[in-house]
């Protein structure tokens, strides 16, 4: 069964989490040796790998003397800089040692929710896969701050899924999957062999992160999960910390959790314009505008919008909410905020005789616009 899920897979992101990299003492050799042993085995079996790899912080704190988390922002970030380096050196070092290049690739959200900068990392993740080089891809923590954060490597792994269009997304974590409960606490955990569908009751079963370096625990990974099953992209979560488990996957043993796709996939720049591109104000629309766009699928325009708060540009993402102030899907916005105090309210033959111009009769495409909880698509355009 397990391999029938996977025969269609070519291309991979593995993410690999600080408790799988790390002992009490910083790096762990013996892991990112084992590691290095089952990326390059995939890759011997044709598939193609990009890995995102977290352990940075976990890494460097042990030189700035922290023993647990670090305490402030600040000293995360340090740690991170010590540690990054060190990370990519033992990868090297490890990879080489089967011929395999790599190459450290540090990604802020702000990189991947403009769309030329997101177009760019992408072409260049392309050429390293075509080059035959393994990217190991990370946060680059030394320099985000709260606006720009992706958060968790979880997340960033799911966007990474996105961005590289790989199939299969696989989380190695310090557990055997997700269980019912978290089985830290409780010893009569059960593991879930296989997600249908991410429902609220799955979510709610992923708890917190436990360990000194995680961040996010199992409730990120689902969360990770769900993104890449509304990009039409399953996930597995294996437990890391053993050896040999990315061949015992596609050998089709039913090790880990495994979530699956949605049926029907989101279009991968609705997917962007989901979970990466960031909002920045908000449309006000009448009822009209609301039914429109949420029953019959329909492009916003002027006429149905009441409201703006907040400013934006051309090329923004903006939440749009209804009557009662709820938010209910997000779009890309054609016009700036000192437009769209002109032109709001007025019917679309107007725009052009207000502005002088128009950049379309839409206010928000319908083809740059998500309903929040929105079941996906069929996939169009990328
Ligand atoms: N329902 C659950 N099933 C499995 N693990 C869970 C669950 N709820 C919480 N956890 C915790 O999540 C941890 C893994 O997340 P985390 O510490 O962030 O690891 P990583 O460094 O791999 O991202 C596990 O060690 C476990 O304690
Ligand atoms: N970017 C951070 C990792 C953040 C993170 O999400 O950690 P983890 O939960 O171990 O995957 C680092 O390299 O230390």
């Amino acid at each position: 069964m397990r391999k029938n899920l996977l025969s269609h897979v070519k291309r991979v992101v593995v993410k690999v989490g600080s408790g799988v990299l790390s002992n009490g003492d910083g790096l762990d050799r013996r892991a990112i040796d084992q590691l290095s042993r089952d990326i390059v085995e995939l890759r011997k079996r044709g598939y193609e790998v990009a890995l995102v790899s977290s352990g940075a912080v976990a890494a460097g704190k042990g030189d700035l003397g922290i023993v647990g988390r670090p305490r402030t922002i600040p000293l995360k970030q340090a740690a991170a800089a010590i540690g990054q380096s060190r990370l990519i050196s033992f990868y090297e070092e490890a990879f080489h040692r089967h011929d395999l290049k790599v190459a450290q690739v540090l990604l802020t959200r702000d990189d991947l929710a403009n769309r030329r900068r997101y177009l760019n990392a992408r072409n260049t993740l392309m050429t390293l896969l075509d080059y035959d080089v393994l990217p190991i891809i990370n946060e680059n923590d030394t320099v985000v701050v709260d606006e720009i954060r992706f958060g968790d490597n979880d997340n960033l792994s799911a966007m990474v899924t996105n961005l590289i269009e790989a199939n299969l997304l696989v989380i190695l974590s310090d557990v055997d999957g997700l269980y019912d409960r978290d089985p830290r606490d409780n010893p009569e955990a059960r593991l879930l062999h296989e997600v249908p569908r991410i429902t609220e009751e799955i979510e709610a079963m992923a708890g917190g992160s436990g360990s000194d370096v995680g961040t996010g625990g199992m409730a990120t990974k689902v969360r990770a999960a769900k993104r890449a099953a509304l990009y039409g992209v399953g996930t597995v979560i294996l437990n890391g910390r053993e050896a040999g488990m990315l061949g015992r996957l596609f050998d089709g043993e039913p090790i880990g959790t495994y979530f699956l796709p949605a049926s029907n996939r989101m279009a991968a720049k609705k997917h962007w314009i989901a979970f990466t591109k960031k909002p920045r104000g908000k449309l006000l629309l009448d009822s009209g505008a609301v039914t429109a766009i949420v029953e019959r699928g329909k492009s916003l325009l002027p006429s149905g919008i009441r409201g703006v708060e907040g400013g934006f540009d051309r090329g923004d993402a903006v939440r749009l909410c209804g009557p009662d102030g709820e938010e209910f899907a997000k779009g890309v916005i054609n016009y700036s905020l000192a437009e769209l105090l002109r032109i709001m309210g007025k019917k679309t033959s107007e725009i052009e005789t207000i502005l002088g111009y128009k950049y379309g009769d839409e206010v928000v495409h319908r083809d740059n616009l998500v309903l929040k909880d929105q079941p996906p698509t069929p996939a169009e355009e990328s």
